[in-house]
C-alpha cells in the first residue's frame, strides 16, 4: 500500500474530499499528555525559525522553531508513531520540528515542496530530493486564530490537541502540486504548538 491507501485505511482517518490534493485528517492521534510533553520540550529549546525562501518578506515566517531530533523519548515514540500510521519510512524523514506561535505570529501561504526552478532547489534537494509528504500535528488549542488554511481547495483546519494532518506534496506524476498551497494563520489569542515532518524522495543523511 502507498502511503495515502495506508492513511485511508484507519479508522476515523478523514480524507478531504478534494480531487485537487491528497490531505488526510485524524482527530486524537496524541493525546493531551503525550502534547503537553512535547509542548514542554518546544518551550525551552525553541529559536526563531527559519525559511528558505522569503521572498522579500522578513515577516513571512514568524514563529518560532525547535529542533527535537534526539530530544529524548517521547520524540523517539512519537516518530515510531508517524512511520507506524503513515506506512512512511523514517529514513526518508528530515529531523522532526516543533513550530511555536505567539499572538500575531503566522507562516503566510506557502507549499513546502521546493520550487524546481527556485535559487536554492539544488542546494536543498541535491541529497535527499524534493519532500514528499508533510505530517503536523497540532499539540493545543490557541484561544483564537492560528487555524490551517488550504487555499486553493477552500479547506481550513481548526488546530485541536492531537490532531494529525498529513498530505502529499507532490501529483501522482512526482511534479509538486501546487494545490498544496497552505497557510498557518495568525494567532489571535493564545500560543499554538505543532510539529512537523517533512518526507524526502530519498534518505536524509544521519
Ligand atoms: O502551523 C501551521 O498551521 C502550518 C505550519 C506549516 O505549514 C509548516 O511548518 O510548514
Ligand atoms: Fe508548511
Amino acid at each position: 500500500m502507498d502511503t495515502a491507501q495506508t492513511l485511508a485505511a484507519h479508522q476515523g482517518v478523514q480524507k478531504v474530499p478534494s480531487p485537487k490534493l491528497d490531505l488526510f485528517i485524524k482527530r486524537g492521534f496524541l493525546d493531551a499528555e503525550e502534547c503537553a510533553a512535547i509542548v514542554a520540550l518546544i518551550d525551552v529549546n525553541r529559536r526563531p525559525s527559519t525559511i528558505s525562501d522569503d521572498m522579500g518578506d522578513k515577516y513571512f515566517r514568524t514563529s518560532e522553531t525547535c529542533d527535537l531530533e534526539g530530544a529524548g523519548p517521547a520524540i523517539a515514540a512519537l516518530e515510531a508513531k508517524i512511520a507506524a500510521f503513515t506506512g512512511l519510512d523514517l529514513a526518508l524523514g528530515e529531523p522532526i520540528q516543533g513550530q511555536r506561535y505567539a499572538v500575531g505570529q503566522e507562516f503566510k501561504a506557502h507549499t513546502d515542496y521546493f520550487e524546481p526552478s527556485g535559487e536554492g532547489f539544488q542546494r536543498y534537494c541535491q541529497d535527499s530530493g524534493q519532500r514528499t509528504w508533510t505530517v503536523m500535528i497540532y499539540l493545543n488549542e490557541p484561544d483564537a486564530g492560528g487555524a490551517t488554511r488550504f487555499k486553493t481547495i477552500d479547506k481550513t483546519v481548526q488546530p485541536e490537541t492531537g490532531k494529525l494532518l498529513a498530505w502529499n506534496n507532490l501529483k501522482p506524476d512526482g511534479r509538486p502540486n501546487v494545490n498544496t498551497l497552505h497557510h498557518g494563520m495568525k494567532v489571535r489569542a493564545g500560543t499554538k504548538y505543532v510539529i512537523t515532518k517533512w518526507f524526502r524522495e530519498r534518505p536524509w543523511p544521519r
